[in-house]
């Protein structure tokens, strides 16, 4: 059974669409929009998604609306960024009936969580759960390989008395290699990290990872069998995608040798394939060696998505009320190149800050490029329309939220990531419209804290950034040709519009938001 969470499931858009409070606001656009950021990041924290999926009562526990007893017969598994934190607060609701867990999680997280004081997000010291940290940047090694045949053995020994809790959020396909033979773990990450360099999207990676391992694709559920079992799921995949987050462990999936076949053909991988991946994905019939009921092997399972990128925005929604702001959400969903992305906000800003009726050139090319950012016509008339409103009634200041994971094609060496670059894009896109502190300001920040290979999460742009780097003698068109945003933000204004709040052990995607200050009304 696949299931998102009813709980959270976030409320109609329009439900966000009313009058800000009416407070008054000090606090600069800059202070705001990193606020409300934060505010994203705090609603998936790992610990707080946790106690807001499980309703503990005496002996028992409600989740998503089913009831599981509990009569010490609890076991965990677990793989990915943010399950430690997930870990630990499963360890305090239920940590009493729980008889033993295994987790695989990154490479020196706890002693990182230790020095960045978020002890909460570690578990007790008594544990019954065995910690195992690998897959160093972010690939699968033999040490997760090793927690991957723990979280087998500990599924493959359960009974129909017993429940088990599997806790999956981003990175987990890295952190459950479990290559069926005889691929070895080497052949398998060939595979992988090619497909990764020519490009292809986590879809594709993932529908051929599934296809070579024995726990993803639904392996893990295949292997607990008669058990009962539950997945609480962070999505870190636009449309939370069951069976393709992490590679859906839990979720049964056919696999289609030819829709594979397509994927590697499409990247020009077939011919350099090992050996034993070709006799692996030659095979035909039931992936599992074990003689249990195909059918029966994938019927007790619910799967619950406890957290993702439409829940962060719902929650920035609500803080951007708070802070004088009718908020807007576009989409959560925004994929493609960063400069459609950017072309696309620089043409929302101007729609919303036009004093007249925008030319309708504004709204045609907003609409021609929804389909190259993955955002509908619906959702984007919808954000015109509510924009719209603001203009013709007086609204005042405006928030648009969206989030998602655009891309940037590597054309240079440097230091940077998607949402310093996007910021930046943005900001160009916004010169010429009112200058701050009225313009417009746009944030882009990934919600794990880190973007790309930097310690910065994103960057706070606006109409003013242009002018502000010439000033400093730092030229913007190599910084994009270079992809070298991190190094501009940096040595711009000594950082002062980098986003940087640190590692925040959660990963829902990007959050992106365009913060529109209130236009004077016209009094004819
Ligand atoms: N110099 C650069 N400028 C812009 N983008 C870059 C640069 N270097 C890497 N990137 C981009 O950063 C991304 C990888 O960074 P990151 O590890 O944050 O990705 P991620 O998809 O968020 O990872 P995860 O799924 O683990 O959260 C890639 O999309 C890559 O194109
Ligand atoms: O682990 C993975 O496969 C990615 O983070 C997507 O969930």
């Amino acid at each position: 059974m696949a299931r998102v969470l009813s709980l959270i499931r976030p409320q109609p858009i329009l439900a966000l669409v009313g009058r800000p409070k009416p407070t008054f606001c000090k606090m600069s656009m800059d202070s705001r929009a990193r606020k409300v950021f934060a505010a994203a990041v705090e609603a998936v924290q790992p610990d707080t998604v946790i106690r807001k999926s499980i309703e503990r009562t005496e002996d028992s526990v409600l989740i998503d609306g089913r009831r599981f007893t509990l009569k010490h017969n609890l076991h965990l598994v677990g793989f990915g960024k943010a399950v430690l934190g997930m870990a630990a607060e499963v360890e305090r609701i239920v940590g009493d009936h729980l008889v033993n867990g295994v987790i695989s999680v990154p490479h020196g997280i706890q002693q990182t969580l230790r020095q960045h004081g978020k002890s909460h997000l570690l578990l007790k010291e008594n544990s019954r759960i065995k910690v195992m940290e690998g897959a160093k940047h972010n690939l699968p090694d033999d040490d997760a390989q090793r927690a991957a045949e723990g979280i087998k053995r500990l599924a493959s020994e359960l009974t129909e008395d017993d429940l088990l809790l599997v806790l999956i959020s981003g990175g987990g396909s890295a952190l459950l290699p479990a290559p069926i033979p005889p691929i070895s773990l080497q052949d398998k990450l060939d595979v992988t990290r090619r497909l990764a360099a020519a490009g292809a999207t986590i879809q594709e990676l993932n529908k051929v990872r599934r296809a070579l391992s024995l726990l993803k694709g639904g392996g893990l559920a295949h292997y607990a069998h008669p058990a009962q079992v539950v997945a609480l799921i962070l999505s870190d995949v636009i449309g939370d995608p069951l069976d393709l987050i992490a590679s859906g462990p839990t979720v049964r999936s056919e696999v289609w040798p030819e829709e594979v076949l397509s994927i590697l053909e499409r990247y020009k991988l077939p011919d350099s394939l090992s050996a034993s991946v070709k006799d692996v994905l030659a095979r035909r019939g039931p992936r599992w060696k074990e003689n249990k009921d195909e059918a029966e092997a994938s019927g007790d399972v619910l799967n619950v998505v406890i957290g993702s990128n439409s829940v962060a925005l719902q929650c920035a929604g609500c803080c951007v009320r708070d802070l004088g702001f009718r908020p807007v959400v576009l989409s959560p969903g925004v994929c493609g190149d960063v400069k459609s992305v950017s072309r696309l906000y620089g043409l929302l800003a101007r729609f919303a800050s036009s004093r007249e009726e925008p030319p309708p050139e504004i709204a045609a090319e907003v609409l021609r490029l929804g389909p190259e950012v993955g955002v509908e016509s619906w959702d984007l008339c919808r954000t015109m329309q509510v924009l719209g409103e603001g203009r013709t009634e007086g609204w005042g200041a405006t928030c648009l939220l969206a989030g998602g994971e655009p891309t940037v094609e590597l054309t240079g060496s440097g230091r940077g990531g998607r949402n310093q670059e996007l910021a930046l894009r943005v900001g160009l896109e916004l010169r010429g419209l009112e200058l701050p502190p009225k313009g417009p300001v746009f944030l882009s920040g990934g919600t794990d804290g880190q973007d790309g290979p930097t310690e910065a999460a994103g960057a706070i742009t606006d109409g003013g950034l242009y002018d502000e780097a010439q000033a400093q003698g730092l030229y913007i068109d190599n910084v994009l040709t270079d992809n070298d945003s991190h190094t501009f933000f940096s040595h711009l204004s000594d950082g002062k519009r980098l986003l940087v709040p640190g590692l925040t052990c959660t990963n829902v995607m990007d959050v992106h938001m365009l913060l529109v200050p209130a236009i004077p009304i016209k009094i004819s």
